[in-house]
């Protein structure tokens, strides 16, 4: 892991069952739908750029939604979602591959795979767009954005400082997500897309991702640079494509 700081026990339970997790068999080769252009698209139709998160549970969310998760994907992009990212991690967010496999194969908006992938097999696991890089967690980061690229996937390098937003850079990142959740403390504190941001090359694309809430939020986002926003609770939260629709229209 690349961090010394103290880490919450239950995200050192989540990367102890990330370690343990096998990959694939076979090296996957992906035909990617292409994220940057969905997020143009939006633009140009006057939606705000929205990955709503299909995230059943979470270690910080009472309860579990039992839905069919492709009915919620559906209803997501029937709210004007550009993308959707979907939880694999199956331990402490109720998710799986075959979920994903199946929310992709419903849907032809790009798809996230959200997960804490540590090594380069774990990739060949199931297909997807994206797929999510915690700059904080993985040892190797240059190592793993290429494994990615390699495979067809867009990688999206999950960063919460600069000083990590500078590694995803070095590392070959196109698109980063500043992650207003701390994974070492689980505090969320939306002050921190706004002061990591200001640090971003212009070239990059940027996702401002958790503790999005509001309509307010997605301004003060937007208003700082985020090029698209990641949600999972607040879009989870009752009706999906009621909820969708109010965050992606402003
Ligand atoms: O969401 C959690 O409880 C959580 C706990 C431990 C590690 C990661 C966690 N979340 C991962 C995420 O990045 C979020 O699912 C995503 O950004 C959406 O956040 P939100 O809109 O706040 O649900």
């Amino acid at each position: 892991m690349n961090t010394s700081e103290p880490i919450a026990p239950t995200v050192e339970s989540i990367l102890a069952a990330a370690c343990e997790r096998e990959g694939g068999k076979e090296r996957l080769s992906v035909e990617a739908r292409s994220f940057p252009e969905a997020v143009a698209e939006a633009e140009k139709d006057g939606r705000t750029p929205v990955i709503a998160e299909v995230k059943p549970t979470s270690p910080t969310t009472k309860g579990v939604r039992e839905d069919d998760p492709v009915e919620l994907a559906r209803e997501m992009v029937a709210g004007g979602a550009t993308a959707l990212s979907v939880l694999t991690e199956p331990e402490h967010f109720g998710g799986s591959p075959e979920t994903l496999r199946r929310v992709r194969e419903a849907v032809d908006v790009p798809v996230l795979r959200k997960d804490f992938l540590l090594r380069g097999e774990q990739l060949d696991v199931v297909e997807a767009d994206l797929v999510l890089l915690i700059a904080r967690f993985v040892d190797d980061l240059a190592g793993l954005v290429s494994a990615a690229k390699e495979r067809g996937f867009q990688p999206l390098v999950e960063v919460h400082t600069a000083a990590e937003l500078g590694e995803a850079i070095e590392a070959g990142a196109d698109v980063v997500g500043i992650n207003n959740r701390d994974l070492a403390q689980l505090e969320v504190d939306l002050a921190t897309f706004e002061s990591v941001a200001s640090e971003a090359p212009e070239d990059v694309l940027l996702v401002a991702e958790s503790g999005i809430g509001s309509k307010k939020d997605v301004r003060r986002m937007r208003e700082a640079g985020a090029d698209a926003l990641l949600i999972g609770t607040a879009i989870m939260d009752g009706d999906v494509r009621e909820n969708t629709r109010e965050f992606t229209t402003t």
